[in-house]
């Protein structure tokens, strides 16, 4: 029996003599079906008390394989041999987060805190697992070892370590991988080698029951992670380090443990599904196995090192393989500990070093612990050092951090929807990519797999390039694979001629470790940017110099040595903008409405800089605005740049400049480190490699779109910044509401407008489209930058005859109801409204690529892209930022009463309303419209 509740009351425990002697015991009450059931009670016994005592009212409390019984009438619960509890069971924590937590809760915090450093024992230990990956799918040594040291040398050279010697070091670990590999091939590996065994005698590693790098979750316990290794079903992990003692480390044993809880949790869903499918699809049998007997009962950690240790240096067991039982008692501990991470974590507490048995005295991490806690005043098991810092300083640490944790659950909660959500609910939510039907497979380069699949031709958030989970149907029950996803639909890059080919448009090819039926795919949620944001306000607050904070901080103000010179002689605004970016000795800020010039400026800016003997930082939230600043520079001559990027993240014609991680190790260091410009996203700004470099100044656009660690993340490598943006148009993208949502741009240009300047002359729409945007987002400040943009006409385009649109679409500003209905989020009506627009442009002579379509939601994206040629640009706001058309159609949706500013935002419709340049058609219902302030105005003006 199962239950799962909200905990109304945790009593305190008691101490009760059994037929087993004195035990401890403790009741809790809870609310079934997220709080709102009639209250039950649970009895918590023996080491499970351990977790009552952590538990607050509000928590959730799930409770597995519960023995049930009849109280006075009353049903109850309590825990019994086989009964697992969980704590939150919907915040996922990751394996190593309770391997480190076992070793000391204190460590847990200060890694979440400080990320991963650039550190050879780290890189090595990358190389080493990536060797293991390729071994165990068949690939020879030697050219494993090869590559996959190449494959780091850009993080090798920055270390200053040569590539012989990695390559010797990294072939004395993968041998003793190897050799026990190879000992697994003749004896069946678990050291019983039988008559039956030799059978697999012949068997290549990658043939046999191995599988290597798999992405484990569980909805059951809440942990994820990734198993080095699985072989027959129990997890292989590997260790770079040596231990020479007969037993694996305690912590190691956790970590190998806590995959095999998750496994088990899978093979016991397997069996009933299994079951389910045997008896006709009815109820699972009731003998299935409980997911804690399922669970593998051995687990394998390799030492790596164990075999390159000097044989008579050492005494000891220096085979690297140890294999280790595992009982349900270390199961169990298992879960309380990831228990204990969960309760704590449920109010965003920081963790003392007293929660576990923590020793300190022999940490390798015990000064950092020291200093962390004495600057923050935290109290810690270890003691402090140093004195705080200041108070204000402090609570903003802890706002964003909280404001980070946040937003963590949010992203917890995307995983909890891979669960949660049927297949159709999530493709209907754009975030699967279902029914898909596959057509391939084939083995490539380096021992991955190429797996490809006939779309149905919907869409989703999932993008090339993306890293997705691939499965057979099911990402968390069915069999998954982490994937990236390399092409979605269009034809082939081998097929000239895609019409001779339909088929292929709908062609889904993805890349993993390992075949997956390619049945569907679903966004992987990634806590990669709620760490790096956690990285980047420890670097701000803790390692950033006093006078750098206290502008931050407000307890000075920037700092200005303006040059005389004139930068740019046509646009005053734009020149003072370069003038104050150029003499800030702290910062600068320029905001930039639509077409202002602010990738003109900025590019000038970072020249200028440049000039000036200064490194430069260039960055922005997306790969697409990092392209178009680098290619404005190139437009101004300027191409002494190097690009941070994977190759599917950065565009075309500026793979040129994209620094490549591949090759020898000094070349690639010194073409970073010499380069007087790195561009990079702010995301890849928290990178190993870019958080190790430093910068004179840091040029960041995109900034009103970037939360505040974000900007911080690329601030903190230079001595001075700029932010170029405009806090009127996409704010940043977080799924929490909290002060995540206000950009540091926005802050600082409150707080200090006289470091800022207001791009005041837009290129691009003509006067009457620009009129509603101006007043309604810019205190009617905006005007055309000359008389030529101020009157642009459709006739000014080549083979374009406004005079053969209907009347009705001639003006530059026009609104169009076709008495449309939403359904849902689409409305059809609309939709063949505007691609009769669209084709009314089109036999007017505009060009399709000069037509865009800008709606509210992807569903209507779809719905109207359906009816149009692909020429025709359609999608949402957010893909339209940054960009312009000659004609932008908008299609509004909704009918009846509006229920919020339709596009989420006003900033949102701004957007939309500022890609136009010559010829703007809104497509709405007037009425709904009407009842909205804003829109009203916008109708008004339009009509
Ligand atoms: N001072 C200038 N003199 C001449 N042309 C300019 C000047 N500043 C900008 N432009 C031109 O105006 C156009 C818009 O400039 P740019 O792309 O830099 O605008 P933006 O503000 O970055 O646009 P968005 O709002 O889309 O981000 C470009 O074609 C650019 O070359």
């Amino acid at each position: 029996m199962n239950v799962r509740g909200v905990v109304v009351e945790a009593e305190d425990p008691k101490t009760v003599s059994t037929q087993y002697g004195e035990r401890e015991l403790c009741e809790v009450t809870v609310r079934p079906d997220r709080g709102r059931g009639e209250p039950t009670t649970v009895t918590l016994w023996g080491d499970w008390v351990e977790n009552a005592e952590q538990l607050e009212p509000g928590m959730e409390l799930a409770v597995y394989d519960a023995e049930e019984r009849t109280y006075q009438g009353e049903t109850q619960y309590t825990t019994g041999s086989d009964t697992m509890v969980v704590v939150e069971p919907d915040f996922i924590v990751d394996v190593t987060d309770v391997r480190a937590w076992v070793q000391c809760p204190r460590m847990y915090y200060l890694n979440k805190i400080d990320g991963l450093p650039l550190a050879y024992p780290v890189v090595k230990g990358t190389i080493v697992h990536e060797v293991f990956g390729d071994l165990l799918r068949g690939r020879d040594l030697d050219t494993a070892v090869e590559e996959q040291v190449e494959a780091a040398g850009l993080e090798l050279g920055l270390l200053g370590r040569d590539r012989e010697s990695v390559r010797q070091e990294v072939r004395d670990h993968a041998s003793a991988i190897e050799g026990w590999l190879a000992q697994g091939r003749l004896t069946g590996g678990d050291g019983a080698a039988t008559a039956a065994d030799s059978s697999e005698r012949d068997f290549s590693p990658a043939e046999s029951e191995w599988r290597s790098e798999m992405t484990l979750i569980s909805e059951r316990y809440g942990i994820k992670g990734r198993a080095d290794a699985v072989r027959r079903g129990m997890p292989v992990e590997l260790k770079t380090g040596k231990n020479t003692r007969r037993e694996p480390r305690f912590h190691d044993k956790i970590q190998a443990a806590a995959y095999a809880l998750i496994l088990g949790e899978r093979a016991a869903q397997e069996t009933s599904a299994a079951e389910m499918m045997g008896d006709g699809g009815a109820t699972a049998s009731t003998d299935s196995p409980s997911a804690l007997a399922a669970a593998p009962d051995t687990g394998t950690l390799l030492y790596t090192k164990n075999a390159a240790v000097e044989r008579n240096e050492e005494s000891g067991d220096l085979s690297p393989a140890k294999e280790f039982s595992i009982g349900s008692g270390l199961l169990e501990f298992v879960l309380r500990e990831r228990n204990a991470i969960a309760a704590m974590e449920y109010d965003t507490a920081v963790p003392t070093g007293y929660e576990a048995d923590a020793r300190c005295e022999y940490c390798f991490e015990q000064d950092t612990c020291m200093a962390v806690a004495g600057r923050l005043d935290q109290e810690s098991k270890a003691g402090t050092v140093g004195s705080p810092i200041p108070e204000a300083e402090r609570e903003y640490f802890e706002s964003f951090y909280r404001a980070i944790e946040a937003e963590r659950r949010e992203v917890h909660r995307e995983y909890a929807k891979l669960w949660e959500q049927g297949s159709t609910e999530r493709a209907d939510d754009d975030r699967a990519l279902v029914d898909l039907e596959p057509t391939g497979q084939r083995k490539i380069d380096g021992g991955r797999w190429e797996l490809r699949a006939e779309g149905t031709g919907a869409t989703s958030k999932i993008r090339e390039g993306d890293v997705v989970l691939a499965s057979d149907g099911h990402p968390i029950r069915g069999d998954a694979e982490l994937a990236r996803v390399e092409r979605l639909g269009g034809p082939p890059p081998d097929v000239e001629d895609a019409s001779d080919s339909p088929a292929s448009e709908r062609e889904i090819v993805v890349t993993a470790d390992e075949p997956v039926e390619l049945r569907r795919l679903d966004i992987y949620p990634s806590e990669l940017s709620t760490d790096r944001l956690l990285t980047a306000l420890h670097d701000a607050v803790l390692k950033q110099p006093s006078p750098k904070k206290d502008v931050l901080f407000g307890r000075r103000d920037p700092e200005f040595d303006r040059p005389e010179e004139t930068f740019i002689d046509n646009n005053p605004a734009q020149d003072e903008a370069v003038r104050l970016a150029v003499g800030a000795e702290d910062f600068a800020l320029v905001h930039g409405p639509p077409g202002t010039g602010k990738t003109y400026t900025l590019a000038t800016i970072v020249r200028e800089l440049v000039d000036r003997g200064e490194r430069v930082l260039l960055s922005a939230f997306t790969n697409r605005a990092v392209d178009n600043a680098m290619e404005a520079l190139v437009e101004q001559g300027f191409e002494d740049i190097v690009r941070i990027g994977t190759e599917s993240g950065v565009r075309e014609d500026m793979q040129r400049f994209r620094l490549e991680q591949t090759g020898e190790p000094d070349e690639l260091a010194s073409d970073l480190r010499d380069a007087p410009v790195v561009a990079a996203t702010t995301a890849s700004c928290g990178s190993r490699i870019v958080r190790e470099q430093a910068f004179d100044a840091a040029v960041v656009d995109e900034a009103g779109q970037l939360t505040e660690p974000g900007t911080l993340a690329a601030t903190n490598l230079a001595e001075r910044f700029v932010l170029i943006g405009d806090h009127q148009q996409l704010p940043p993208v977080v799924r929490a509401e909290n002060e995540l949502q206000e950009s540091l741009f926005e802050r600082l240009i409150q707080t200090h407008p006289d470091a800022g300047v207001l791009l005041d002359r837009q290129y691009r729409m003509a006067q009457r489209i620009q009129a509603f945007p101006s007043r309604a987002f810019y205190d009617g400040q905006l005007r055309p930058a000359s008389g030529e943009v101020a009157a642009r006409r459709l006739d000014d385009l080549d083979g374009v005859d406004s005079s053969a649109l209907p009347e009705h679409l001639r003006d530059r500003v026009v609104f169009v109801d076709p008495d449309g209905h939403a359904r849902g989020n689409t409305n059809p009506e609309e939709a063949d409204a505007v691609a009769r627009i669209v084709e009314e442009f089109v036999s007017a002579g505009v060009s399709r690529a000069d037509i865009g379509v800008i709606a509210p939601y992807r569903a209507q994206v779809a719905e109207i892209s359906q009816r149009l040629d692909d020429a025709v640009a359609v999608d949402t706001v957010d893909r339209f930022q940054g960009s312009s058309k000659e004609v932008i159609v908008v299609s509004f949706v909704a009918t009846g009463e509006l229920a919020g500013p339709i596009f989420e935002d006003y900033r949102r419709i701004n957007v939309a309303l500022s890609r136009a340049k010559r010829s703007l058609v809104l497509v709405g219902d007037a009425d709904a419209l009407s009842t909205d302030d804003t829109y009203a105005k916008m109708v008004e003006w339009a009509r």
